[in-house]
């Protein structure tokens, strides 16, 4: 990719703080606690990061729906505390509920929401028809949105936020619930729209494979700050050397401590029935590992060796795997902030 200057930036947060009070006698919430990151223009940014990390509090800060208590934000130049009018023009939002009516046809939905940017009548037709066209629903248009698969209602939740040309869109978790096509369709038209139409993207999503295929950057949110930030590439290699993943039958806590006995085998840790570690030979590491983990009489169902993938830096900076979406359950959510 070209350098670009940060004087640049489309999107940019500047050590944004954010504190919610949680009412009287209560201590109050810290959401932000100086969050800085920057995305150039025409390119995907991910914020990725656990439940609770304070994606959604940056978000809202950056599209002028909170306010922060200290820091700053500016898109496409445009300080967003200052002038939030000018920054909601730049913006387009999808957020993960549908901002459709679901009675009306898309074609219907679309000319709504252009007239409601400002846009003429005629501006806004040949805009949603051509949005419809780009995203395969030509032969929906006129049907109820209620007809809908959930791609084509997701596709166009989606051309919702572009109708009026944004120069920043706000994406958040675009794919959940999509079947694997819907989904790489999805991509391919996130993809499309920041390289051919210079537009920037901030991804949030909870699916590390989607961070790794879409984002030029990202950066990995967790209690409120970036605790790591770069090219889905960069964070990988600074991973050095293999992964090793051991499948146990079942969840046994004393498996990290059976395998910090194994004297190649570092950065160890235990996810569900998952053990993970990290080494510089993983074909010499895999035989006194699962050595080990027999004497100590813990059961295996299979191991595996891989280069570093995004799941292992998210796993090193955060500690634990991001829940999947949908599998969550309100205890886990918790026990996971
Ligand atoms: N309106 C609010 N009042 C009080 N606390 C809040 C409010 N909104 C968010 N929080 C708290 O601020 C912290 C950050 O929340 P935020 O929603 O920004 O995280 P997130 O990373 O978007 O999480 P998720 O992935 O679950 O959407 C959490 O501790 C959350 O409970």
């Amino acid at each position: 990719m070209v350098a670009v200057r940060r004087s640049e930036a489309a999107l940019e947060a500047v050590d944004l703080v954010k504190t919610y009070s949680t009412g009287r006698n209560k201590p109050p919430v810290t959401a932000l606690q100086g969050l800085s990151f920057w995305a150039a223009k025409g390119t995907v940014f991910g914020l990725l990061g656990p439940n609770g990390a304070g994606k959604s509090t940056t978000v809202k800060i950056l599209s002028t729906l909170a306010v922060a208590d200290s820091g700053s934000a500016r898109i496409a130049g445009i300080d967003v505390a200052a002038r939030p009018d000018r920054v909601r023009q730049a913006i387009g939002f999808v957020a993960q509920k549908p901002g459709t009516d679901p009675m009306e046809t898309a074609t219907e939905n679309l000319l709504l929401a252009g007239r409601l940017h400002g846009m003429s009548r005629r501006d806004a037709k040949a805009r949603a028809r051509e949005l419809i066209d780009r995203f395969g629903l030509a032969d929906a248009a006129n049907r109820p949105v209620s007809t809908y698969s959930g791609g084509m209602a997701r596709k166009l939740d989606v051309a919702l936020g572009l109708m009026h040309r944004p120069q920043v869109l706000f994406l958040d978790e675009p794919t959940t619930g999509l079947d694997p096509q819907a989904r790489s369709e999805m991509w391919h038209e996130i993809a499309r729209m920041a390289g051919d139409e210079q537009m920037t993207v901030l991804l949030t999503t909870h699916y590390l494979d989607e961070a790794d295929r879409l984002a030029d950057r990202l950066a990995i949110v967790d209690h409120g700050t970036v605790v790591a930030e770069g090219t889905p590439e960069d964070l990988k290699s600074d991973l050095r050397g293999d992964a090793v993943q051991v499948e146990l039958a079942a969840t046994d806590s004393r498996a990290p401590a059976v395998l910090q006995r194994v004297p190649v085998l570092r950065e160890i840790t235990l996810d569900g029935c998952t053990v993970r570690g990290r080494t510089d030979d993983g074909a010499r590491a895999l035989p006194p590992v699962l050595a080990a983990l027999e004497e100590a009489g813990i059961a295996v169902t299979s191991a595996t060796l891989a280069r570093p993938s995004l799941d292992d830096v998210y796993l090193r900076h955060v500690g634990h795997s991001p829940l999947t979406v949908g599998d969550e359950d309100p205890k886990a959510l918790e026990a996971a902030k």
